[in-house]
Order: structure tokens, then sequence, then C-alpha cells
């Protein structure tokens, strides 16, 4: 099977990470996050992009597409080959600006569907205040208010132009993010519930 994808974009905070988990328990969707991919990888000794993720992650730019769906691919590949039915993905925090935007249509057009993009929505201030609760015990670098703050207006800067472009497409959910997680997925799981 053809792997079918989600892309799921929005603030930094928004609840990306918390509103994909929930969806893998309640619809047949691997989650995967390309941040989380992109980290992992920057700590493995034995990797040949850790040196260029660290120096992009250090600079606050985006990894090169390249190197990002290549890791994605390999994730999508290693859980079709552990199970067939295993087709859906979720990916979170992907693609962030239009070079990987660009960089996933050349590679992957033919190899993978995107169905839609799912865009959580809230404001800068749900946005900080969020990231800033997480800070607590996250134990991520960025979750303090200068770094939350950078990265919404790379947000703003960046993603919003992928966004602006699957919308003329006629492919972005968008989704009120800033209330309850419970009322929030009701919205996600209808989406879902109506696209299939
Ligand atoms: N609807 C919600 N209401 C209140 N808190 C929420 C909600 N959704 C998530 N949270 C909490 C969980 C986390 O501590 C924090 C950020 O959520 P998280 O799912 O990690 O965001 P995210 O994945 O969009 O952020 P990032 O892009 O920074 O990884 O807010
Ligand atoms: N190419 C990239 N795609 C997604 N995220 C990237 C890329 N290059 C660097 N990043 C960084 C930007 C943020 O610091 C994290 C995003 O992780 P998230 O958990 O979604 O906030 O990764
Ligand atoms: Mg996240």
């Amino acid at each position: 099977m053809k792997p079918q994808v989600v892309f799921a974009l929005g603030r930094p905070g928004a609840g990306k990470g918390t509103q994909c988990s929930s969806i893998t328990e309640h619809c047949n969707y691997t989650h995967l996050s390309a941040g989380d991919l992109l980290r992992k990888e920057r700590t493995r000794a034995d990797s040949e992009f850790s040196q260029k993720i660290d120096e992009c992650f250090k600079r606050g730019e985006f990894v090169p597409g390249e190197i990002t769906i290549t890791l994605l691919r390999q994730a999508m590949e290693e859980t079709m080959k552990n199970d067939k039915n295993k087709f859906r993905f979720l990916i979170d925090g992907f693609p962030p600006d239009v070079e990987n935007l660009r960089c996933w249509t050349q590679v992957m057009d033919g190899e993978a569907d995107v169905r839609f993009i799912l865009l959580f929505d809230c404001s800068d201030e749900v946005s900080i205040s969020r990231c800033l609760e997480r800070g607590k015990s996250s134990g991520r670098d960025d979750d303090n208010k200068e770094r939350v703050e950078k990265r919404i207006q790379t947000y703003l800067q960046s993603t919003r132009p992928v966004i602006a472009r699957y919308h003329k497409e006629g492919k972005v959910r968008a989704i009120d993010a800033s209330r309850s997680v419970t009322e929030v997925f009701d919205d996600v799981k209808s989406v879902f519930d109506r696209e299939g």
C-alpha cells in the first residue's frame, strides 16, 4: 500500500504532539514527529547526519529537507516492514518551510499521498504559556520565553507559507487548539471520521 500521510502543523505548544498521540490510539495512524526524529539522530554517534543537524539546531535553522525526509522515509519503511497494515502516518512538525516542502514534493510525490493538513490554531499567548508550563518538566532547551517567541516568528515567516500553499489545494483542516485537550480532540476525531 502507498503510504497515506497527514501533516500536523501549528504554533509551538499548540498541542500537535498531545493530539497526535491520541489520534494514534483511536485511529490506525502511526505518529512520527520530525523534531523528535532529528533530536534523536543528533545524538547518535554513528550518524552521518548528526553533525549537520547539530549545526542547524545551534543556529536555529531548519535541517535541510534531504536529511529530514531520509529520516521520515526510514521510519515509514521500518513501520510498514513490521506491519503491512500500518501505512497511515501522521507527521508532526513537518514541512516547516517551503524548502522542506519542495524537497518532499520532489522525493515523495508518487511514493506517498498527502491526504490533508491538520492545522492546530492558537494565539501567541496560548503558545507561549503552554511552552513555559511544559518547560517546567520537559527538559527541552527551547521551552523558554525568548526561544518560544523566536519560534513563533519562524513559524509565521516560514511555516505559514507552507500552510498557504496547501490551503490553495483545499487540503487544510483547521482546528481551534486553544480549547481543552478533550474539546480539541472531539474536533480532530470529526475530521478523521469525515476524511476516512
Ligand atoms: N488543549 C490543551 N490545553 C492545555 N494544555 C495543553 C493542550 N494541549 C497540549 N497541552 C499542553 C501539553 C504540553 O505541556 C504543552 C504543549 O503541548 P504539545 O503537544 O507538546 O505541543 P506541540 O507538540 O504543538 O509543541 P512543539 O511544536 O513545541 O513540539 O501544552
Ligand atoms: N526540517 C525540519 N523539520 C522539522 N523540524 C525541524 C527541522 N529542522 C529543524 N527542526 C527543529 C525545529 C524545532 O527546534 C524542532 C521541531 O520540533 P518540535 O518538537 O516539532 O517543536 O526541530
Ligand atoms: Mg511537539
